[in-house]
């Protein structure tokens, strides 16, 4: 898990930053423990179907909003109709200190409450196309943790899903974040590094992505 080379967190484009290991090895195994705990319910992670038939490689749990293309509930239609897992005020935190980590910005982080993680599970095989991340009605950032296994992390630009991109790796404990000029950045995951993942994790194959956002919407709004 500790890294040969060091490698030093680098803005990629305004906004757009990334810190390799940020998270530690406790941090991780932590996380990994919550995320396999919401991955049995009380809505079960699922590989998302999409609108025109096809389903994501992807498998994905949500906490505190349920995302399905291309909306957020609080209940799981597209799954077991139930309401979602509360949005834990330690991850709020947690997103509060990334922030601050990424932007040096102590009043936009002491701001910032994320009250949905999407999260991802990606076996060796899974794939991410390039998207920009647009259901969310608010343009807070988006803050991404990486777990397990190594990736390939495709950063676009916001105009295509297409060149210009930068192709950076993401690590297990790597932090990125988007947001300001780049929050509606495309990106994607176009290739796994199948085993490169440390076991101390306590994930013993795959990686695990956590994206925490603000979706800006309120109950009623949302209409439950
Ligand atoms: O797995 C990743 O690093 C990115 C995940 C992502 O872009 C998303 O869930 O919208
Ligand atoms: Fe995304």
């Amino acid at each position: 898990m500790t890294a040969l080379i060091p490698r030093p967190a680098m803005e990629l484009a305004p906004g757009a930053v990334h810190v390799p290991g940020w998270l530690t090895p406790r941090q991780q195994r932590e996380l990994v423990a919550a995320c396999r705990a919401w991955a049995t319910g009380p809505v079960p992670i699922r590989h998302t179907r999409l609108p025109h038939g096809g389903v994501m490689s992807v498998q994905t749990v949500c906490i505190g909003w349920h995302w399905q293309p291309y909306k957020y509930t609080r209940t799981a239609g597209d799954v077991n109709g139930q309401r979602v897992a509360e949005f834990p005020r330690w991850m709020v935190e947690l997103g509060r200190r990334a922030l601050l980590e990424a932007y040096g910005d102590e009043s936009t982080s002491t701001r910032y409450t994320p009250d949905t993680a999407l999260i991802n599970f990606y076996d060796g095989q899974a794939r991410l196309g390039m998207h920009q991340d647009k259901d969310e009605r608010s343009t807070a950032p988006v803050v991404s943790l990486s777990i397990g296994d190594t990736c390939v992390f495709r950063v676009g630009n916001t105009e295509t899903r297409t060149k210009p991109y930068t192709d950076i790796e993401l690590a297990s404990g790597d932090l990125f974040v988007f947001g300001g000029p780049s929050r509606y950045i495309y990106h994607g995951v176009p290739k796994v590094y199948e085993g490169t993942a440390d076991p101390v994790t306590g994930l013993a194959s795959g990686r695990l992505n956590i994206t925490m956002r603000v979706t800006g919407l309120t109950d009623r709004e949302a209409g439950r």
